[in-house]
């Protein structure tokens, strides 16, 4: 193996005699950058290739009922988008078939005056009508095509968008329990490169009945000039119409199984031009390693695109070699009509121009079909992750909550993460009171997160209940409920909450992507959450985009990245709070100003849920749950707590021992109420 690892490792070993590596077995092989960055080789998982739809889809028969239904589906999204724009293609291509046609009889209308006896200057006088109608016909080919392009160049762009929003729109009404499953997130994720497929079978579906209309003037005109020419035209079709469904079903099962691979790669570009990766790709040397591993697995998806060449070069030289010998009986047939005196030699002439013209438009066919054949197999995707999208989709319909919430209650909640083998919660009751703090507290990995995600609705519990309470005792339990009032009454602060490529304001006001923005409510949130000052005082202000490259870009740093976060989710005013280390970037003032904030809104009758490993804030909230395994194993005020020798006490003591305090410092006292005043901890 090469210092610089570019030396492919076959993964499995090779039986039989030694050979050299073929294409196949060099690009399908391990490479140290993949052992290195991904612990094995990145290729899309054939087993589910094979049996999970995609290889079954793949029949002739299959095929052959899809893409009439998908063609229909995609003239249905263009007669939705467009309808002016659609019928204008359709027209223009009828149209030019119909010329097509009458192009053809002109031809054959000339070449049988000319083949007529008599003098030739009455011969050419008496073609004259024909070779002017000839003319006409190429004219109003020219025009109708002129116009077909412009009239697909409107539909082309509106059919994409239709699908991709469809696509989107459904892919982000999922269950999220649902996308972690493996084999619905392979679903959707497939369904990603259908989305421009819609667009480019419109394209190809436009070619392809272009085409074929012309194929069918021509099959048309030949057949009543002797019934023997079409079985002969077909002959030449059929062996280039199977070089392009194999060659479709080759590129289309390479591009499945390099899903991964090929992910891979551009993320390893992206880092390069990352901002937030720049000091370790330099410091660390980072980017020598990104940079080798993207050239070595390049050099992996270059043998993959040779070996399909190679294949290809294979498939068109035997297409080409059947469709040459069935274009040589052709033109043996011909001659044995000619010569026999079954065929008049002008009927002949226009025999020939109808093969050649035929045959010029076969290769222009059997390429689009080869396209329109592979994007039919991405479009089946998107068309598979849209249905698999809506089985998993979020109900909309539910019951009310009650109002007012007065409590979120879990009842021996758990919940097991797909594919994982102990659950993330195992039977945990909690209550959380609007007008008052609740704690998660526990060790890394012991179900926090998970929980807060429970009680957002984001996940459904396996076993257990999630119940929203009403004032007056009515209550609903979250699978009841309308799944849209829950998050309409839930704000949410994720410990790796986005941080959209957009605007400060853009990035606050999403917080309510539901709702019109509102300027005044947007300062406010982030003037609570202490970052105010620091858009405003910004050149572009409000209007500055919070990404560094762009012309208005600024960077944040962490921390001011966190109380954009949190100016979000107050933005959103929710009912209740779900904060997960809300200030684990904050410097100590503005995580005291940030802590009391979230004091202010408990105070204010809203559920605030406070994740956090700070437990100098816990100390001042109403209810404490501590984690352990995915259970609650203590529970109490953290007076209550700290009076028993458990968990709690054991990481309130360690962490208030980095500050040199001891265990009668930390002896359970009279409660503040609220965290110290910022003002005051100075
Ligand atoms: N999407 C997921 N898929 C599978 N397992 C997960 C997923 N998210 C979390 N887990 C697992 O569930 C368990 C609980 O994770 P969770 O994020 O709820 O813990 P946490 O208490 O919030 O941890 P931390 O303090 O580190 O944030 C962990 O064992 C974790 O590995």
């Amino acid at each position: 193996m090469s210092a610089r690892g570019t030396t492919l490792t076959p993964v499995e070993p090779r039986t039989g005699k030694a050979k050299r590596p073929t294409k196949a077995s060099a690009s399908d092989s391990l490479s140290n950058a993949e052992r290195e960055l991904y612990g094995g080789r990145l290729r899309y998982d054939q087993s589910f290739v094979r049996h999970a739809g995609p290889l079954t889809r793949l029949g002739f028969g299959h095929m052959a009922a899809a893409l009439p239904r998908m063609v229909a589906m995609v003239l249905r999204t263009g007669w939705q988008a467009d309808r002016r724009a659609l019928a204008g293609v359709v027209a223009a291509q009828v149209g030019q078939g119909v010329t097509a046609g009458w192009g053809l009889v002109a031809v054959n209308s000339v070449l049988t005056r000319l083949f007529a006896d008599g003098p030739t200057r009455d011969k050419l006088d008496d073609a004259v009508p024909s070779l002017v109608v000839l003319a006409a016909a190429a004219v109003a080919t020219a025009v109708l095509s002129a116009w077909s392009t412009a009239m697909s160049g409107r539909l082309e762009p509106q059919v994409e968008r239709a699908v991709s929003a469809r696509y989107y729109r459904a892919v982000t009404e999922v269950e999220v329990e649902a996308t972690e499953r493996p084999e619905v997130q392979r679903v959707l994720e497939a369904g990603r490169f259908g989305t421009d497929s819609a667009r480019n079978m419109l394209r190809l579906s436009v070619g392809v009945g272009n085409v074929v209309i012309g194929m069918a003037a021509a099959a048309a005109v030949l057949a009543s000039l002797h019934w023997v020419l079409l079985p002969m035209l077909l002959a030449i079709a059929v062996p280039r119409g199977w070089g392009a469904v194999r060659s479709a079903r080759r590129d289309y099962l390479s591009r499945l199984h390099w899903v991964d691979h090929r992910r891979a790669i551009a993320s390893l570009l992206a880092y390069l031009t990352r901002p937030h990766a720049a000091g370790e790709i330099r410091v660390h040397a980072a980017g020598e390693k990104l940079l080798g591993s993207y050239e070595e697995m390049s050099r992996q998806t270059e043998a993959e695109q040779q070996r399909l060449a190679h294949a290809q070069a294979s498939t068109d030289l035997v297409a080409g070699g059947f469709a040459g010998l069935a274009s040589l009986a052709c033109y043996g047939v011909l001659w044995w009509l000619l010569s026999t005196g079954r065929l008049p030699l002008a009927v002949g002439g226009t025999a020939v121009i109808a093969i050649r013209t035929s045959t010029a438009r076969l290769t222009s066919l059997v390429q689009q079909v080869n396209r329109l054949y592979e994007e039919l197999l991405f479009l089946t995707d998107t068309e598979d992750a849209i249905e698999i999208a809506g089985r998993h989709a979020i109900p909309r319909a539910g019951a009310a909550l009650p109002s007012p919430v007065r409590a979120l209650r879990t009842e021996n909640v758990s919940f097991t993460y797909p594919g994982a083998e102990a659950p993330a919660v195992d039977g945990v009751s909690v209550e959380i009171r609007r007008g008052a703090v609740t704690a998660l507290v526990g060790v890394n990995g012991s179900g926090k997160t998970t929980l807060t995600k429970l009680l957002a609705g984001l996940l459904l519990p396996g076993e257990g209940e999630v119940w929203w309470e009403g004032e007056n005792g009515q209550r609903v339990e979250v699978r009841q409920a309308d799944r849209g009032e829950v998050f309409a009454a839930v704000g949410v602060l994720a410990q790796d909450f986005p941080r959209w490529e957009m605007t400060a304001a853009a990035n606050v006001a999403i917080g309510a992507g539901d709702r019109p923005r509102d300027m005044s409510a947007v300062r406010q949130a982030a003037e609570t959450a202490g970052v105010r000052d620091l858009i405003e005082a910004l050149p572009h202000g409000w209007d500055s985009i919070v990404f560094k490259g762009y012309e208005r870009g600024v960077q944040l740093s962490g921390g001011q990245w966190q109380k954009l976060g949190t100016a979000r989710t107050l933005y959103r005013d929710a009912q209740v709070l779900l904060v997960d280390e809300p200030t684990s970037a904050l410097d100590p003032h503005a995580e005291i100003a940030a802590f009391q904030g979230l004091w202010s809104l408990a105070r204010e009758g809203r559920a605030v849920v406070l994740v956090t490993h700070r437990l100098a804030a816990t100390m001042n909230a109403d209810h404490i749950y501590v984690l352990a395994d995915g259970r609650v194993v203590e529970d109490g005020s953290h007076a209550e707590l700290m009076a028993i020798e458990g968990v709690y006490q054991g990481m309130f003591t360690a962490q208030a021992a980095q500050y040199g305090l001891g265990a009668d410092d930390l002896l359970p006292g009279p409660r503040t109420g609220t965290p110290t005043d910022p003002q005051d901890a100075r």
